[in-house]
């Protein structure tokens, strides 16, 4: 699904208004009700809701939901912030309608603020994506007044005072919602980490925006639904046999973090390869053919690290079908000197994570070796040292398509929203996974199941965005069973499933 900027939603609003046709105030009522459906299904009518509205067309949806709401019984206040002498059109409309029900209050001064008590649920419909510049005076004092009270909030398309597409200010004052119910289509505000307290839970509801505009406009930012990933996915021929499926190497552990090794081979294994061959230290040999039988172990000829050679016989580097590095190896000098092998003597893409980031990091050489289309599945800290310090979460999102586009690689940044930076300079957002998946070892999760997709032959673009969005999936099937507080990486790699 696309990401639109400010800019194209406001086109998309008019060509919709154009080619359905739909009047402008229709299209806000639609907008509305989409909203109420979603409240009311949520909320129940003996909910006292206070809607505090701007002057602009989110001040419109805010009275249209106010009335939509007492019409279907509901407690309503309407308090309406005058900011400015001037209102919008389809403002001005919607608040003669709901004259016709109840009288709203007017905000022009502090003690015009109700008091806001916990069982009441604000309605924020006071600034929307047309923002122009920071909430001040009276606009800025509301904001402030609704954060601080414990009622719960809900914004309507986006909290009052974020921008949609640009970096606020540190200053800058937001409505701090519970949640964002959003129209159509996903904001890139909504998506990024600096903005998770002005951003709450956020839930898109569908008001059927000219798909035809949608389809032609340009942007390089995505947004991975369930039903694109279930595309990506293959089915397994009915004549295939385990040579079907590739054989993938996991280049893993050093001594003490042999775990990390055991967790990636066996995502490998739940994610479709055909066959498994895993290198450790000497020390992990009787670990991993113990823990994961299915997979074959080449212990390394040093006890405790990576090094290179084995004096168990298997197929030169060249010959697997997939490499995938990183999990616990450490940063020996030693391990440095295996990858730069590793690097030099295969051709296809790799999956390199955690310590063999950092050792592209330590040694920027190695970054020119990687082979086209590699994935690397970097978390922020790893991706600073890779690149540099970055202002803000836009800046960041520069850098990181830069690049991918620059080396010609493809970046999975984990975090909530994993942004998958493509080759071509497009950025992916996952639309799956849960806080409980910030623990130990899910990243060795991620290696694994990647590289499996690699050994099968899955384009490495489409691997990655497949593969980020079911290991989320994993994490949200692992955390209904365990809650979030309870999951480990071992039960992300137990609730993959490969068939939705
Ligand atoms: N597109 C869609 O899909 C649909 C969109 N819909 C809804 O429309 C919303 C966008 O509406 P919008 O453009 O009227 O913007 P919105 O944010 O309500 O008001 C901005 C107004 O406030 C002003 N202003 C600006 N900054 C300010 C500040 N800091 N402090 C104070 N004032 C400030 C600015 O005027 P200015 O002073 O700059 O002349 C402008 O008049 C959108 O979020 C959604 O809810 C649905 O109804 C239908 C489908
Ligand atoms: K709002």
């Amino acid at each position: 699904m696309k990401i639109l900027n400010v800019e194209q939603i406001r086109q998309l609003d008019q060509a919709t208004i154009t080619y359905e046709p739909i009047a402008p105030i229709q299209l806000m009522e639609r907008a509305s009700q989409a909203f109420v459906d979603w409240f009311m299904s949520r909320y129940d009518a003996f909910t006292p809701v206070k809607v505090f509205c701007g002057l602009g067309n989110n001040g419109g949806d805010g009275l249209a939901i106010a009335r939509l709401l007492l019409q279907a019984n509901y407690i309503v206040e309407v308090f309406v912030v005058r900011y400015a002498p001037r209102e919008s059109d389809d403002f001005a409309h919607n608040h003669r309608r709901l004259k016709l029900l109840i009288n709203p209050h007017y905000v022009e001064n502090p003690g015009d603020m109700p008091t806001l008590r916990q069982r009441d649920v604000v309605i924020d419909a006071i600034l929307g994506s047309g923002i122009s510049r920071p909430a001040e005076g009276l606009v800025k004092m509301v904001i402030e007044r609704i954060n601080r009270a414990p009622a719960q909030v809900i914004s309507v398309d986006i909290a009052s005072g974020l921008q949609a597409n640009q970096p606020n200010q540190s200053d800058d004052v937001t409505i701090w919602p519970d949640h964002t119910v959003t129209f159509d289509l996903p904001k890139l505000a909504l998506l990024l980490p600096g903005n998770a307290r002005s951003v709450g839970e956020w839930h898109m509801v569908d008001i059927g925006l000219n798909q035809r505009f949608i389809d032609q406009a340009p942007t390089p930012y995505y947004y991975t639904t369930e039903a694109e990933a279930r595309l990506l996915l293959r089915r397994r021929e009915r004549f295939s046999n385990k040579g079907s499926f590739g054989h993938a190497l996991l280049l893993v552990g050093s001594y003490g973090k042999i775990g990390a090794g055991v967790l990636a081979a066996k995502a490998c294994l739940r994610s479709g390869v055909g066959l498994l061959t895993v290198q450790t230290p000497g020390c992990g040999y009787v670990v991993m053919q113990t823990a994961v039988p299915e997979a074959m172990c080449r212990p390394d000829v040093d006890d405790r690290l990576l090094t290179g050679p084995s004096d168990v016989d298997g197929p030169s580097l060249a010959d697997y079908a997939a490499i995938g590095v990183g999990p616990g190896i450490g940063k020996a000098p030693e391990t440095a000197r295996f990858l730069r092998e590793v690097l030099t003597n295969f051709s296809k893409p790799v999956v390199v994570d955690a310590d063999a980031l950092n050792l592209l990091s330590a040694n920027k050489d190695l970054i020119g070796l990687l082979p086209e289309n590699s994935i690397l599945t970097p978390h922020p800290k790893e991706f600073e040292r890779l690149t540099q310090r970055w202002q803000n979460d836009y800046d960041k999102l520069e850098l990181l398509r830069e690049f991918a586009q620059r080396q010609q690689v493809v970046v999975v940044l984990k975090g909530a929203h994993t942004a998958v930076a493509l080759p071509n300079g497009e950025v992916h957002f996952n639309s799956t996974g849960n806080p409980g998946m910030s623990t130990g070892g899910t990243g060795d999760v991620l290696t694994g199941l990647l590289t499996a997709l690699l050994a099968q032959g899955y384009d490495p673009v489409e691997a990655a965005v497949l593969g980020v969005f079911a290991h989320g999936m994993a994490g949200d099937k692992a955390a209904q069973v365990r809650g979030q507080i309870g999951l480990t990486a071992s039960d992300v790699v137990e609730s993959l499933h490969w068939a939705w």
